[in-house]
């Protein structure tokens, strides 16, 4: 029962101020539209879209294993944040921020848009062992990720339209490490592709070197994503477990989104608004956050 006017009347231009200090975030660091959007998605999957993420402490889901030294961009909700304040004072969610602010990051670098929904409280908890099993790794089987994401409510076609997120953004080495030098079973990763990957991550140090998540075009939100997955060039496992892990409903939905643009966008705006709707809180539950980072 989330809702786009929900802010109307208490806070009428909540988009306009969201939107400028995301573009000029963006502007300053193009790859901060990545990191928003994940922190979105890493809010999102664990206990539903509430702004856990954003809470400090060593004990909450920012030192999980899958945030921990990887998850940025929390400097960036501030500024959202506060400008948000200065306008309406203690009425917008810190989860609701995340969700707009995400949107306003892929539209930066011309990705789709669509309508958010409003109405998000803020958590007062944040569970790191729930961030640790909920969130996949990027080690993940294509049935590990269509599990992964039907534990959350999605489908295996929003599972390869929200993971169309990785034509845009960063991983470090050690995400994609063991494919160099390991040999992770069932891998199919292109030789040449693999040797260039070699050149900056080594098989031991360099733990935070990163590559591109889309070779081509890592600052476009497009789907040549898909037709690196095509070409056995998806960065991380998981990436190339869409293609070829033997699922023929996740390749086939691959091969939609690398022919047609449009299907990738549409179908992806879609996901964002579903994956935006898990669990939330709502009415009287939960809170406000004056800070993001803590609790009132
Ligand atoms: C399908 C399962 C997924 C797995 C296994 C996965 C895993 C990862 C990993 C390991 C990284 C690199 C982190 C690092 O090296 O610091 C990453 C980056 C990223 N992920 Fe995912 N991800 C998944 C789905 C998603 C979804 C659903 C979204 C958004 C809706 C998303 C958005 C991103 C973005 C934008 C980045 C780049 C962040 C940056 O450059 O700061 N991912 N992901």
């Amino acid at each position: 029962q989330l809702s786009s006017s929900f802010y109307s009347s208490t806070c009428p231009n909540l988009t306009d101020i969201v939107r400028n200090v995301i573009q000029s975030a963006v502007a300053n660091e193009n790859r901060m539209a990545a990191s928003i959007l994940r922190l979105h998605f890493h809010d999102c999957f664990v206990n539903g879209c509430d702004a856990s993420i954003l809470l400090d402490g060593s004990s909450g889901e920012k030192n999980a294993g899958p945030n921990v030294n990887s998850a940025r961009g929390f400097d960036v909700i501030d500024n959202v944040k506060a400008a948000v304040e200065s306008s309406c004072k203690g009425v917008v969610s810190c989860a609701d921020i995340l969700a707009l602010s995400a949107r306003e990051a892929v539209v930066a670098l011309r990705g789709p848009s669509w309508t958010v929904v409003f109405g998000r409280r803020d958590s007062t908890t944040s569970s790191q062992s729930t961030a640790n099993s909920a969130i996949p790794p990027p080690s993940s089987t294509a049935s590990r990720l269509i599990t992964s994401f039907q534990n959350q409510g999605l489908s295996t076609q929003d599972l390869v339209a929200l993971s169309g997120s990785h034509t845009i953004g960063q991983a470090q080495c050690t995400n994609f490490r063991a494919r160099l030098y390991n040999g992770t079973s069932g891998d199919t990763i292109d030789a040449s592709f693999k040797s260039n990957l070699e050149r900056n991550c080594p098989s031991t140090g360099g733990n935070s070197n990163l590559a591109p998540l889309d070779l081509q075009t890592p600052v476009t939100f497009d789907n040549l994503y898909f037709k690196n997955l095509q070409a056995q060039k998806g960065l991380l496992f998981s990436d190339q477990q869409l293609f070829s892990g033997g699922q023929s409903s996740l390749m086939s939905t691959v091969n939609t989104y690398a022919n047609n643009q449009q299907a990738f966008f549409s179908a992806f705006a879609t996901a964002m608004v579903k994956m935006g709707n898990i669990n939330p809180l709502t009415g009287s539950n939960g809170q406000i956050r004056a800070n993001c980072r803590k609790t009132n």
